[in-house]
C-alpha cells in the first residue's frame, strides 16, 4: 500500500497563503474527512495536492517520490484523481462516452458501472438528461474508472437532496475498500465523520485537528474548538 505524504504545504491565492504548514498522510484503503468552516482553505488544499494550483511551500510525495512539481496530468497518471466542486460532466456526451474519457477498456467501463445500477439503464442517454444525483454518479464512476490510488472529492453534496447524497456516500466507502485513499471534503460534517476513519479539521488555513474521526464524532466540544482553530493538532 502506498501513502500520499503532505509535508508543511502552503498554497497561496492572490495576496498571500490561504493554507500553510499543513502536514498529514493519506493512506490507501481509508477515507479521511477534511472538514472546516467556509473559506478555511479546504478547496485550496485539494487544488494544491492535485496540481490545479501550485503549492508555494512544502513537499508532496507518494511514498518516497516527490510529485509537487509535476503537472496536474502527470499527477493524475501517478493516481491522484480530483473530483472538483460542481459536477463536471460533459452534458452532450452519453454516460458511456463520459466514462470512456478515463476508462482504457470496455471492461473498465463495466467495472465502474457495476457500482451504479441506475446508470447502467441510462448508459446511452446524453448526460444532460440525467438528474443531479445521477450526474454525480457519472462523476464518481468516471473517477473510479481512472483507477485512482488517491481520490480527492470536493463537496459532492452541493446541490443534491440529502436523500440522494446519502445514496452516494456508501459508494465512497466501497471505493476506499478497493484500496483507494479517499480525501473527502464535505459541508455535512457529521455525515463525513460518520463515514471516515480519519479526520482532518482545517481552520484559518491551518490544521486544527487530525486523528481518528471517531474522536470528533464522540466529542462535539472538541469539534467545535477545532472549527474555531483552537484545538491541538
Ligand atoms: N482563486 C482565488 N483567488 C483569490 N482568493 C481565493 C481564490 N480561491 C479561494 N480564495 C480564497 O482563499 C480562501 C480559502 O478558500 P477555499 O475555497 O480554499 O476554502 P474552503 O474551505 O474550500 O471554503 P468553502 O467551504 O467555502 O468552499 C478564501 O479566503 C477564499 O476567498
Amino acid at each position: 500500500m502506498s501513502a500520499l505524504i503532505i509535508d508543511d504545504v502552503a498554497v497561496s491565492r492572490g495576496a498571500g497563503p490561504v493554507i500553510q504548514g499543513v502536514s498529514f498522510t493519506l493512506e490507501q484503503g481509508r477515507v479521511t474527512a477534511l472538514v472546516g468552516p467556509n473559506g478555511a482553505g479546504k478547496t485550496s488544499l485539494l487544488d494544491g495536492i492535485s496540481g490545479v494550483a501550485q503549492i508555494s511551500a512544502g513537499t508532496i510525495r507518494i511514498d518516497g517520490t516527490p510529485i509537487e512539481k509535476l503537472s496536474r496530468v502527470a499527477r493524475a497518471k501517478q493516481g491522484i484523481v480530483h473530483i472538483e466542486q460542481g459536477r463536471a460532466v460533459f452534458p452532450s456526451l452519453t454516460v458511456r462516452e463520459n466514462l470512456s474519457l478515463t476508462a482504457r477498456t470496455p471492461a473498465e467501463i463495466d467495472a465502474a458501472l457495476a457500482r451504479f445500477p441506475e446508470l447502467e439503464k441510462r448508459i446511452d442517454a446524453p448526460t444532460a438528461l440525467l438528474s443531479g444525483g445521477e450526474q454525480q454518479m457519472v462523476v464518481l464512476a468516471r473517477a473510479f474508472a481512472a483507477r485512482p490510488r488517491f481520490l480527492l472529492i470536493d463537496e459532492m453534496s452541493l446541490g443534491l437532496a440529502p436523500v440522494v447524497f446519502m445514496r452516494l456516500l456508501p459508494i465512497v466507502s466501497e471505493i476506499a475498500e478497493q484500496g483507494v485513499g479517499v480525501l473527502l471534503v464535505e459541508q455535512f460534517t457529521h455525515l463525513a465523520l460518520g463515514l471516515a476513519e480519519e479526520a482532518l479539521v482545517v481552520a484559518s488555513g491551518q490544521v486544527s485537528f487530525q486523528g481518528p474521526a471517531a474522536t470528533l464524532r464522540e466529542d462535539a466540544s472538541l469539534l467545535h474548538r477545532a472549527y474555531l482553530g483552537g484545538a491541538a493538532a
